[in-house]
């Protein structure tokens, strides 16, 4: 079974765009989790474009699936990570001012830094993911920094699907049978969405959770929130 993990950093952005608290980003989680949605993530950004710290204490109570948090494991991460505990915490190599996440981690030059943070989070009792490319030599370094899981970045996946390209697949679909040799677990994310998820499902094996958010808000503009999580829940069933 594949869990469906939605990302609310947009809703947050569209709260903060009008300083106030609405659209009111709790209540936003509990409303997705209902909808049927078995996961929230949010990817606390230094500079707080959209999801802010506190945001990240005040849906721990609410989100009664599963809680995952993203980010570049810097020290300000990493006290809120250690302090809120959600399920599982997914390491992101990103610098403080890009647009969005566009790399995975090299896991090979990272050996030791990525061992050293995620022991600190899998002592804590969180679960460890890692964000990745498909390089299998980084997947296989991937395996000795003791992280319980990947997520495959699924951004170049989504620009090849829009192409006509199908077999843009083949790359993460190898990394997928190679990481669960290895004993981890597979999440995937980014640019994901209701286009292209069935077709990534059917051909990603043992897929854990995917993590959706940009184009799942979009789509939710134009045909209703609780429609499209339900869109997706059956596309993933
Ligand atoms: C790691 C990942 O792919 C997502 O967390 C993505 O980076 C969302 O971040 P933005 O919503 O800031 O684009
Ligand atoms: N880890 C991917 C994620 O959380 C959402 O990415 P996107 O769907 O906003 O591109």
């Amino acid at each position: 079974m594949t869990k469906l993990s939605v990302n609310i950093n947009k809703i947050a952005t569209l709260r903060n765009s009008r300083g106030g608290n609405v659209p009111n980003l709790v209540q936003a989680a509990v409303d997705i989790q209902e909808f049927g949605a078995e996961g929230i993530t949010i990817h606390p950004r230094p500079d707080e474009r959209h999801i802010k710290y506190q945001d990240a204490y005040d849906l721990k109570p609410v989100v009664t699936t599963e809680y995952n948090i993203e980010g570049n494991p810097i020290d300000n991460f990493k006290k809120l990570v250690l302090e809120v505990k959600p399920t599982q915490v997914t390491l992101v190599p990103d610098s403080v001012d890009q647009l969005t996440s566009n790399a995975g981690w090299d896991t090979i030059t990272h050996q030791s830094y990525l061992q050293d943070v995620i022991a600190e989070f899998k002592e804590a009792g969180i679960r460890t993911s890692i964000f990745i490319d498909t390089d299998l030599k980084l997947i296989e370094a991937a395996a000795t920094t003791g992280t319980d899981r990947i997520e495959l970045y699924t951004e170049h996946f989504a620009t090849e699907f829009d192409r006509g390209n199908r077999d843009a697949i083949k790359p993460y679909a190898e990394a997928a049978v190679l990481a669960h040799e290895l004993g981890l677990g597979i999440n995937a994310g980014h640019d994901l969405s209701l286009e292209n998820i069935q077709f990534f499902k059917q051909n990603i094996p043992h897929l854990a959770e995917v993590s959706i958010g940009h184009a799942l808000i979009s789509e939710s503009l134009y045909l209703g929130l609780q429609n499209v999580v339900n869109m997706y829940l059956d596309r993933l069933s």
